[in-house]
């Protein structure tokens, strides 16, 4: 059974033909309108630095001679309980937190198609003129708006659609089973034995380090051992930012002075990992794309030193993209593509988004999945990314 049985029970694609007719002989029938959702729900959240349930871990110990985990000095216990409290979640739960962090990109949605059929009550040229404006202004990407405006313009003909209204379950439907059929894995590639390693890729301020830490804290509350490594050398800031969330985490954090060659910082946090048994490396990179070779460089520098201990490793390549920088973030995604594999992508900030509907021009046009998406900056709000709870999320009030 496909995606959208699964989600919204019997296609309407089925029987469009049977209703079709009966809607032409009908003629006048009375098109229901479709619920527009206005409610835009305000980001609630509290800032991650005032989450004061969270103690500190921290250790000072030399890993190489200028390698230093973690900068603070104290060691504070890290409160175990509170930490699980925040990451046991039912699944309705979840599904609520996809729900009203999807409240925007989905308002995006239903205004575009309401006012589409508000517009055009008969299937006419023009109507998919609009109909794939509509799709291209609801980020789904230029190439499945028209992917789905060219199928639509061929059945419509075929089952001599009159109405608009006619149309409006197929749409759905289109956009829902092309996002199903590409059938990319989205769980996260853990190894069930040794050591896995993440690398975090991404331009500055989309996330990346945010992401970081909330996965750090996540699989640190899963029992796992985990450490990060900030390889993003080039701002200090960005350094002190990852040994932060390493703070706010309790997990160590291997770091050298700014400026020094990130593989170095590889180097030794691939070390200590191997020689203290850790499960998960973290590794946050600088993602500077103005400077394509030099990224290249780097990132293959880093990548050898990986290799070299751990050769199918790294087993993730992530990058991070800002939800709400809609078609620039698939710019980037393809600019990133040619200086590095990438494995997956963690959409941030999609609860401040109403442009989550790149999510299906991702999967669709670029062929990558969409592994983590963060739901807002406190530590709990990342989530594996779930096809299903996306998809009701976006959809459910249109149907
Ligand atoms: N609302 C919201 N904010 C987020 C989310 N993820 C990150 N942010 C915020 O985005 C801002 C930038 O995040 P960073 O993690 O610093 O981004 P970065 O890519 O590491 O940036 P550099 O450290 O400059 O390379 C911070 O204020 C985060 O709190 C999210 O899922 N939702």
């Amino acid at each position: 059974m496909g995606l959208f049985d699964r989600l919204f029970g019997k296609k309407k694609q089925e029987d469009v033909a049977d209703d079709i007719v009966i809607e032409e002989k009908q003629d006048n029938i009375e098109s229901s309108t479709m619920s527009a959702l206005t409610e835009v729900q305000e980001a609630n959240e509290e800032p991650v630095n005032s989450d004061k349930s969270l103690s500190v871990l921290t250790e000072s110990e030399n890993v190489t001679d200028n390698t230093v985990v973690s900068t603070d000095e104290e060691e504070i216990v890290i409160d175990v309980d509170a930490l699980a409290d925040i990451f046991t979640k039912s699944r309705e739960e979840t599904e609520k937190k996809y729900e009203d962090s999807l409240s925007l990109t989905r308002k995006t949605f239903s205004d575009g198609f309401n006012e589409l059929f508000a517009n055009f009550r008969t299937v006419d040229e023009e109507f998919f003129e609009e109909l794939e404006e509509t799709l291209i202004m609801s980020d789904v990407g230029v190439d499945l708006a028209m992917e789905i405006t060219e199928e639509l313009r061929h059945e419509a003909k075929l089952a001599h659609a009159k109405s608009s209204d006619d149309l409006r379950q197929l749409i759905i439907e289109k956009i829902v089973d092309k996002f199903d059929g590409e059938k990319l894995p989205s769980a996260l590639d853990i190894q069930e034995t040794g050591l896995s390693i993440f690398l975090f890729v991404g331009v500055n301020g989309v996330g990346k380090t945010t992401t970081i830490g909330k996965l750090a804290a996540r699989y640190k509350n899963e029992g796992k051992r985990v450490l990060l490594a900030a390889a993003d050398t080039f701002r200090a800031g960005a350094i002190d930012q990852l040994v932060e969330w390493g703070n706010r985490s309790g997990v160590e954090v291997v770091t050298k002075a700014a400026g020094s060659d990130p593989a170095s910082v590889v180097f030794d946090a691939v070390a200590k990992a191997k020689a203290e048994s850790y499960d998960i490396l973290l590794v946050d990179t600088a993602g500077r794309l103005q400077n394509k070779d030099h990224l290249m460089k780097e990132l293959e520098k880093i990548g050898k030193v990986i290799k070299r201990e751990i050769p199918d490793a790294p087993h993730e390549t992530i990058l991070a993209l800002d939800a709400t920088t809609g078609q620039n973030a698939i710019q980037q995604a393809k600019e990133f593509s040619v200086v590095t594999p990438i494995t997956g992508i963690a959409l941030t900030k999609l609860d401040g988004s109403a442009k989550g509907g790149i999510v299906l021009s991702i999967v669709q046009s670029l062929k990558i999945p969409v592994k983590l998406i963060g739901l807002g900056e406190k530590i709990d709000d990342l989530q594996d990314f779930d096809e299903e709870f996306f998809v009701r999320g976006l959809f459910k009030e249109l149907l």
